[in-house]
């Protein structure tokens, strides 16, 4: 499918992603500081939402940069942002501190924008402003028009804990993700990789943090490395791996027994004969790792009452279909995201490959280790 040139778009959008990674690493370093155990040190500020899961001054800091970005580039008329994080918490009397915490990461972050070939505020955002920029990020998508997509921190629970998490946003248009842009700012890269491609192994040095971005239909999937301050001038190409014995292939999947049933995974791949040990990282650098050959296998088998997000799959899609990989649900069909914020009818769970040989098998063994886990 040959699609539009888009290349604003996808200008802004890589663009806003190395911004926002750097945001995100800073507060990374906050949170890591011995005063902020506990999560209020330091302006780290760690909550809890009604789930029970995580949310932090980068989760909403992100979203604001990117909405107010997207906002200054595109314009507000018919823009639609679906994204995870509200402002309800945030906009609480109480929470005037936290709202003075996510201010000065967002005004700190935005005032290098120019860094990064991005406008940058005249005056510093105030708390509205921001507030608005996050709440501006409501939509619900749909099958139809463009929709951005952004998960602003995923993995938050990998972030808190010094660990791997990704900055996601896509485009998608008309049901179609068009765009994916994925920061991930505490992967390792392979110096090598920097210029001739990651996937080629050998023992060179590794340095830490990367973006990741694809168009649908170009057949590439491009990596840049994430530099301390500003926007770097190269890109190389990556290629998802072509192994496709299971024997030698490496599977990914999230870290939270909650997120995924680990025991039917290990089922499956025993049967497979795979015999590597999981690789067990947090977010959506699960779908960089294939992109760019270090893995070849991503399965997610949430509980079934737990509905998937779209900004947890839109971006890692694109890039690992456009590298050589192929994504869908069980049943082999392709991810729905023409049905607002849910994967609906997703089949089972979601099983990401690095080749269409490979995804064959998996799919094939993974009925049968259905019923047999179901006995
Ligand atoms: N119960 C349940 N089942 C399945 N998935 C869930 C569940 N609850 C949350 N989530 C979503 O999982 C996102 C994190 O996925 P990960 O693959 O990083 O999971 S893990 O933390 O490694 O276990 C996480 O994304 P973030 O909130 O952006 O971190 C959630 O959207
Ligand atoms: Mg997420
Ligand atoms: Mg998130
Ligand atoms: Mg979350």
């Amino acid at each position: 499918m040959e699609v539009e040139s888009l290349a604003r778009e996808m200008e802004t959008a890589v663009r806003v992603v190395h911004l926002a990674s750097s945001l995100c690493v800073k507060v990374q370093e906050k949170l890591r500081l011995p005063s902020s155990i506990n999560g209020n040190g330091n302006g780290g500020h760690v909550k809890s939402k009604d789930d029970d899961s995580p949310v932090t001054v980068a989760d909403w800091g992100v979203q604001a940069i990117v909405s107010w970005i997207l906002a200054e580039v595109f314009g507000t008329q018919n823009l639609s942002i679906v994204a995870e994080e509200d402002t309800d918490s945030l906009s609480k009397a109480e929470s005037l501190a936290l709202l003075g915490a996510v201010s000065n990461v967002v005004n700190e972050a935005l005032s290098e924008a120019t860094k990064y070939g991005l406008t940058k505020p005249d005056e510093p955002l105030g708390s509205d402003d921001i507030l608005k920029a996050i709440g501006r990020c409501n939509s619900t998508g749909g099958p139809k028009g463009r929709h951005w997509v952004l998960d602003p921190v995923d993995g938050t629970l990998g972030f808190v804990r010094g660990d791997q998490y990704a900055v996601a946003l896509a485009l998608i248009e008309d049901s179609e993700v068009l765009l994916g842009v994925l920061g991930c700012p505490n992967y390792p890269v392979k110096k090598e990789g920097l210029s001739n491609g990651c996937n080629q192994s050998g023992a060179g040095s590794v340095s830490k943090g990367c973006v990741m971005y694809a168009k649908r239909g170009s057949g590439q999937a491009w990596m840049q490395p994430l530099l301390p301050n500003g926007y770097p001038e190269s890109a190389t190409l990556l290629k998802a791996s072509t192994v496709d014995d299971p024997v030698l292939a490496t599977v990914c999947e999230p870290v939270e027994r909650a997120n995924s049933n680990h025991l039917f995974t290990a089922g499956l791949a025993n049967s497979m004969g795979v015999r590597k040990q999981p690789m067990r990282v947090y977010s959506m650098v699960k779908y960089a790792a294939i992109a760019c050959g270090d893995a070849e296998v991503f399965m997610k088998f949430a509980q079934s009452s737990y509905k998937e997000k779209i900004w947890d799959h839109a971006a890692g899609v694109v890039i690992v279909e456009e590298a050589g990989g192929v994504v869908t649900d069980a049943g082999g069909r392709k991810l729905n995201f023409s049905k607002g914020v849910y994967l609906e009818g997703l089949d089972k769970g979601i099983i990401a490959c690095s080749n269409t040989v490979l995804h064959d098998k998996i799919i094939g063994a993974v009925y049968a280790s259905w019923e047999s886990s179901s006995l």
